[in-house]
């Protein structure tokens, strides 16, 4: 899996770099430069030819001249730095560039400053405002270099709107202008993935601090992605995301990646991916499938138990649990209150049934034989379904440790505990999963949800929210975050070439809690950090299968797809 950095640790890397004397600061500039360079004729191949009257753009464009034309917005830390590198570059390969900059050249750092006096001894560099970018001829790219990792605080309006002035469409039938982002678009935090939004002076243009950014084509970044890139606002900001090798070390960074938890202070990528090249399925996720790689008894791949909801209330606990039997649970029980038996007697087969009247009648049916627990979709909010989760989580280690059942909470299993949070956390264990929704989450942990959260990240937020509760937690969300307590984190984006926006339908979440129980519930499962990525990670990689329709019965259905695609 690719390790995400924070700002605070990619600084430290290359700091260390530096410091080792592998490498100057100036030169990682110049090889950040040459990447970002790469990446745009990569990206777009067209810009290597000049412009010609011959062709449709050129045509449009109405060219004077056949030289392409860049205009790069620097900022006053290494960002622009990059920045004047590019600009240095372009020229080199015949463009004409128009280089703008925000703040002082005088107060740039030492490297940004070199390249900045280099450029600036043979060519004109202009103040960033929007005036002078609107005035400046229309570029066929803009290279927004103004804020990269060092980004303190919301934009000022005035950057703002030179960034803006750059990209406002002037004229509505030419070609669009590419916009490449030097490693994000200026005013994304890299840390959070948030656009912050400022309390400072109201401008009277843009009201408030503005709160947006411009948005990029491209976005290249240098040795690993941020966290911002995959976080929130981060994915439809960003366009098309390039990592480029700078040749910093940090080999060693990807120590014990695959089958063990994340290091506390890491956060990486779920995806089969390690040390940059892919890696088979059959391998990750294949191999925390106990199924695929053991034959056995039923017994040996566990007995999961789901709680069903009260009459007309069972469909969540349905397909909690045929999505636990489908991903390889040896057997799997419903069970539901005595006045839900026969609706869902009608819609059972495979999956076994029982009705139980209430907590205390628990032990009927789960004996110490069930290794994994399903509990809260459809339940309802109210003292029948604290009571039913206060007794699983009692129940620990049978005699042998991999039948302490794994508990995974969800939806009303959760919200059930709003309002005495700390009731339920006296129990939570480290065999247990919390799956809430963002709603979920901040009933639990209402210092913890975005309004109260201040700067502080989604995936530190989680990090804070598993330590209280002492078990791992995954928020889901277009980009889900998974922790544990102690630290280590993971983030599973469902963005860029992951997107899987028909994944946002009613049910999904119960599907992904049956997956992680069926997947957790074998004595042969791994880590369940581990089980719990790969969970996460199959439940998109089936609504990308399946793709446009999706409802979640079809997640579950999808399944055997997606298993023999990766090799199983
Ligand atoms: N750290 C690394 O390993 C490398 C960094 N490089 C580049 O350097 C960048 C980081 O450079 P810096 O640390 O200098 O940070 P930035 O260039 O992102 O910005 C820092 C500067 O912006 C100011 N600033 C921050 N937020 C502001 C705001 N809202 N309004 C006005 N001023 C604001 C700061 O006071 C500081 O002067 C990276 O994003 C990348 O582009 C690359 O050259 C290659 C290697
Ligand atoms: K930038």
């Amino acid at each position: 899996m690719t390790e995400l950095l924070t700002a605070a640790q990619m600084r430290a890397l290359e700091r260390a770099e530096i410091e080792s004397g592998a490498v100057t600061g100036l030169a990682l500039m110049e090889r950040a430069g040459q990447g970002v360079v790469d990446a745009i004729f990569a990206q777009w191949p067209e810009l290597a030819a000049p412009l010609s009257a011959d062709t449709e753009e050129g045509a449009a464009a109405d060219v004077a001249q056949s030289r392409r034309r860049a205009m790069v917005l620097c900022g006053p830390g290494n960002n622009g730095g990059d920045g004047f590198v590019i600009a240095r570059m372009l020229k080199a390969r015949g463009w004409a560039v128009d280089t703008f900059l925000y703040g002082d050249p005088a107060r740039l750092p030492p490297d940004a400053r070199a390249n900045h006096d280099r450029w600036a001894a043979e060519n004109p560099v202009s103040l960033l405002v929007a005036a002078n970018v609107q005035r400046a001829p229309r570029p066929d790219l803009i290279v927004d270099a103004v804020f990269g990792i060092g980004l303190t605080r919301p934009v000022p309006p005035e950057v703002d709107k030179a960034l803006a002035a750059g990209g406002d469409g002037r004229a509505a039938n030419l070609p669009a202008i590419r916009r490449v982002a030097v490693d994000c678009p200026s005013g994304l935090n890299l840390d959070t993935g948030m656009v912050q939004r400022g309390g400072g002076p109201v401008d009277p243009d843009f009201g408030r601090w503005p709160a947006t950014v411009s948005m990029a084509d491209l976005t290249v970044t240098f040795h690993s992605p941020k966290p911002g890139h995959y976080l929130g606002q981060g994915p439809a900001l960003c366009g098309v995301l390039k990592v480029v090798d700078i040749g910093l070390g940090g080999d060693a960074l990807e120590r014990g990646m695959i089958g063990v938890p994340p290091d506390a202070d890491r956060v990486r990528l779920v995806e089969p991916v390690h040390m940059g090249r892919p890696l088979p399925g059959r391998i990750w996720p294949g191999a925390l499938i106990a199924k695929a790689r053991h034959a056995g008894h039923k017994y040996d791949h566990g007995h999961v138990v789901v709680f069903a909801g009260g009459v007309g209330r069972g469909g969540a606990g349905r397909m909690a649990a045929r999505a636990a039997l489908r991903v390889g649970a040896g057997l799997v029980t419903l069970v539901c209150p005595p006045a839900a038996l026969q609706e869902n007697a009608c819609r059972l087969d495979a999956v076994m049934l029982r009705a139980v009247r209430g907590p205390e009648h628990l032990g009927d049916v789960a004996d110490d034989r069930v290794t994994g627990f399903v509990i809260g979709p459809g339940m309802g909010v109210s003292e029948r379904t604290r009571g039913f989760v206060r007794s699983v989580l009692a129940r620990r280690a049978g005699d042998r440790d991999w039948r302490d059942p794994v508990v995974v909470l969800d939806a009303d299993g959760l919200s059930s505990f709003a309002a005495d949070p700390k009731s339920l956390f006296e129990w939570t264990h480290a065999r247990c999963v919390l799956t809430p929704h963002d709603g979920e989450f901040a009933r639990l942990f209402p210092d913890l949800a975005p309004s109260r959260r201040g700067a502080m990240s989604k995936i530190d937020a989680v990090r804070a929210a598993a330590d209280r509760a002492g078990c791992v937690i995954l928020l889901k969300g277009a980009d889900t975050v998974i922790a544990r307590p102690g630290g280590g984190a993971s983030l599973h984006a469902a963005a860029y070439d992951r997107a899987a926006p028909w994944l946002a339908t009613a049910g999904a979440g119960d599907v992904l809690a049956g997956l992680i129980a069926g997947l957790s519930a074998s004595g042969l499962a791994g880590d369940l950090f581990n089980v719990v990525e790969a969970a996460a990670w199959l439940h998109v990689e089936a609504a990308r299968s399946f793709g446009p329709g999706l409802i979640a019965e079809d997640l579950t259905e999808e399944l055997p797809k997606v298993l023999r695609g990766i090799g199983l």
